[in-house]
């Protein structure tokens, strides 16, 4: 169970530490890593990841930084020092934002003596269908430009992406199995959508080639949000 559990991520996308406390306990030893994102860390700053931390929890700081090479690069070596085990930058900031980005993280962790943290790179928003897709004026398919930013910041050295379920097959076969693929827009069989459009199961996730499964309102707005993580959990161990 150890192993599936720690391939799920849950999303802490709330505001006040009030909350914060009352998930984790709630979640149990259910939930071994948690998503920090910008609606948390900009509410309540380092004290959530203290509180992780003293928890004995791993944390994915989402922050999604997108700047010239120097600022991603700088930001990253802040991130680096706080000691969580995954950041993010933007794979549409381009290669040298993301080489630039690699090099401090390991630059820092190393004078510190610290465990590096995973650097990912977010592809395509998992919320994008065709229409909002074709307002960008992209030349290329969602999946062929998922496809090509994933070659991109494997190139750079990253370690991974973050990406819709729908692309975890096309990304696995382009970046072989070690380069990590992360993947929000997880929903159970008929939960809410919310603001996702490129979903699917946890089950089919997985099979599609999925290392990680970020998970947020099916569990946390969940009346029973434990119940319904083990749910989950059962259904990534069946696949
Ligand atoms: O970078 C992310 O984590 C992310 C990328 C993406 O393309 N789509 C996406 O939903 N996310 C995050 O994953 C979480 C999904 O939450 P739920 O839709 O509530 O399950 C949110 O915290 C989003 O910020």
């Amino acid at each position: 169970m150890d192993q599936v559990r720690n391939r799920l991520i849950v999303a802490l996308d709330v505001a006040t530490m009030a909350e914060v406390r009352q998930l984790v306990e709630t979640l149990g030893d259910a939930v071994s890593y948690y998503k920090v994102g910008m609606q948390l860390f900009y509410s309540v700053g380092m004290e959530c990841l203290t509180f992780l931390r003293e928890a004995g929890k791993d944390v994915f700081l989402d922050l999604k930084m997108h700047d010239i090479p120097n600022t991603v690069a700088q930001g990253a070596a802040s991130l680096t020092r706080l000691g969580v085990a995954m950041i993010n930058v933007q794979a549409s900031g381009g290669p040298a934002m993301m080489r630039a980005a690699v090099e401090k993280v390991a630059e820092t962790a190393a004078s510190l003596e610290i465990p590096r943290p995973k650097l990912i790179a977010v592809t395509v928003l998992t919320s994008m269908d065709q229409a909002e897709w074709a307002s960008l004026r992209s030349a290329a398919s969602i999946p062929d430009q998922v496809v090509h930013l994933a070659r991109m910041a494997k190139e750079a050295g990253l370690d991974g992406v973050v990406a819709s379920p729908q692309e975890a097959e096309l990304i696995r076969e382009a970046c072989g199995k070690d380069f990590s693929i992360i993947t929000p827009g997880v929903r159970p069989q008929g939960a809410a959508l919310n603001d996702q459009s490129r979903v699917a199961t946890p089950a089919d996730a997985l099979k599609a080639g999925a290392h990680y499964l970020v998970v947020g309102r099916p569990i946390t707005a969940a009346r029973d949000p434990r119940e319904a993580a083990l749910a989950i959990l059962e259904e990534m161990r069946k696949a």
